[in-house]
């Protein structure tokens, strides 16, 4: 194990006032990593974007001041011949790559795995995604928590208008593919404002009521037990008369990304209010208990013209965290907090 009974170089939540100097200037480019005794080791799986935008030099920085190595995985190697390693962090798509995953979780039970793949599974299906939160039913003094009324067209194009008839959803739909396992394909949404232009979409597919929230939607990021809240520029309201003189399907870029940055924009305060703390804490910790995840972000709107009408429209697994406010102090405490568990466990 990495830790083997030593004590790490941790100031428990404290903020070093010159991580980020430290990060930036003296550990750049990092001698080799020594893969033994007093460090926190952290395997990692991820894509070469994942690594620019993740793993920037300042977070590995500011991880070994505080104790813990980031060693690439060698997908080409089996995982029990590599580390050893306290963490695994992972987002890679696959069943082959899943397989391995669980096989080591199996076999080395002492490893946290960063998350265990069958959770990661339910957010790759646009309907599952949403179940637990619908299930969840949360309403208390600070709000209510809902998904839109949604449908699933697995196939046959034709058949879409009436069934969206059938469930009674309201236009403009939300079409959105079945499958959201980060490729591109699975971000191509479109608006669609008749019935009829329903039919030339292309199932397999989750459509969704469009909901007006006044075109600015909350990016809540978890990491653990910590959330943060960032506001993103969204799709712009539709109004009855917009609805009633246009038809047609659009498809839509990608409009809530990073560079849709709606923190420092005037807005309306009723729409830029950022929804209740409280509410968004007993959501998170309830997604994370039943999804069985600790790294993911959800999307949130505000109905316009309410106060306290929140619908979740998506949950990703380990987002973009690169644009997480603190996300390096944040990420790095999480995963000390992991390993002194893991630590604690083995000497009760
Ligand atoms: N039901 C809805 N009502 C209103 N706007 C919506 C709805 N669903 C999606 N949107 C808008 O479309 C955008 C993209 O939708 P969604 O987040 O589901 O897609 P995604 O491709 O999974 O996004 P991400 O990049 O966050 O993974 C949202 O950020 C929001 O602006
Ligand atoms: O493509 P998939 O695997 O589904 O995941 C993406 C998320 O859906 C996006 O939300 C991330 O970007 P933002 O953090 O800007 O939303 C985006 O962040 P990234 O591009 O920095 O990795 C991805 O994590
Ligand atoms: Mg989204
Ligand atoms: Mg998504």
């Amino acid at each position: 194990m990495g830790l083997q009974g030593q004590i790490i170089p941790y100031k428990n939540g404290e903020k070093e006032e010159d991580d980020d100097e430290r990060a930036g200037k003296e550990i750049s480019p990092f001698p080799p990593p020594p893969l033994h005794s007093k460090f926190a080791v952290v395997g990692y799986a991820l894509t070469s974007k994942k690594i620019k935008s993740f793993l920037k030099p300042k977070l590995e920085g500011l991880a070994r001041n505080k104790g813990i190595l980031f060693v690439a995985i060698d997908q080409n190697r089996p995982l029990s011949d590599q580390g050893p390693f306290d963490i695994v962090l992972h987002k890679l798509t696959g069943k082959e790559w899943r397989q391995i995953l669980e096989d080591y979780r199996r076999t080395h039970p002492e490893v946290t795995v960063l998350d265990p793949p069958d959770a990661i599974q339910h957010l790759h299906n646009r309907q599952s995604m949403l179940q637990c939160v619908a299930d969840m039913n949360l309403s208390n003094s600070y709000g209510k928590v809902g998904i839109p009324k949604q449908i699933v067209i697995k196939k046959d194009a034709s058949s879409i208008p009436g069934a969206v008839a059938k469930a009674g959803l309201m236009l403009p739909i939300v079409a959105k593919p079945l499958v959201a396992d980060g490729s591109a394909k699975s971000h191509e949404l479109s608006l669609a404002y008749d019935q009829q232009s329903l039919k030339k979409l292309e199932p397999p597919l989750v459509l969704q009521e469009f909901v007006n929230h006044g075109g600015v939607m909350f990016k809540v990021y978890i990491v653990g037990e910590t959330i943060k809240v960032v506001r993103r520029f969204s799709l712009p309201d539709v109004c009855k008369r917009e609805l009633s003189n246009i038809a047609g399907v659009f498809r839509f870029p990608r409009v809530s990304c990073a560079a849709a940055s709606a923190d420092n924009a005037d807005l309306d305060p009723g729409v830029a209010e950022l929804p209740p703390r409280p509410l968004l804490e007993k959501l998170a910790r309830e997604l994370c208990r039943r999804l069985g995840l600790r790294l993911f972000n959800l999307d949130i709107i505000r109905e316009h013209g309410t106060r306290d009408r929140f619908y979740v429209i998506d949950i990703n697994y380990f987002p973009g965290y690169g644009k997480m406010p603190e996300y390096e102090h944040i990420f790095t405490d999480f995963l000390l907090s992991l390993v002194q568990n893991q630590y604690k466990k083995k000497s009760t």
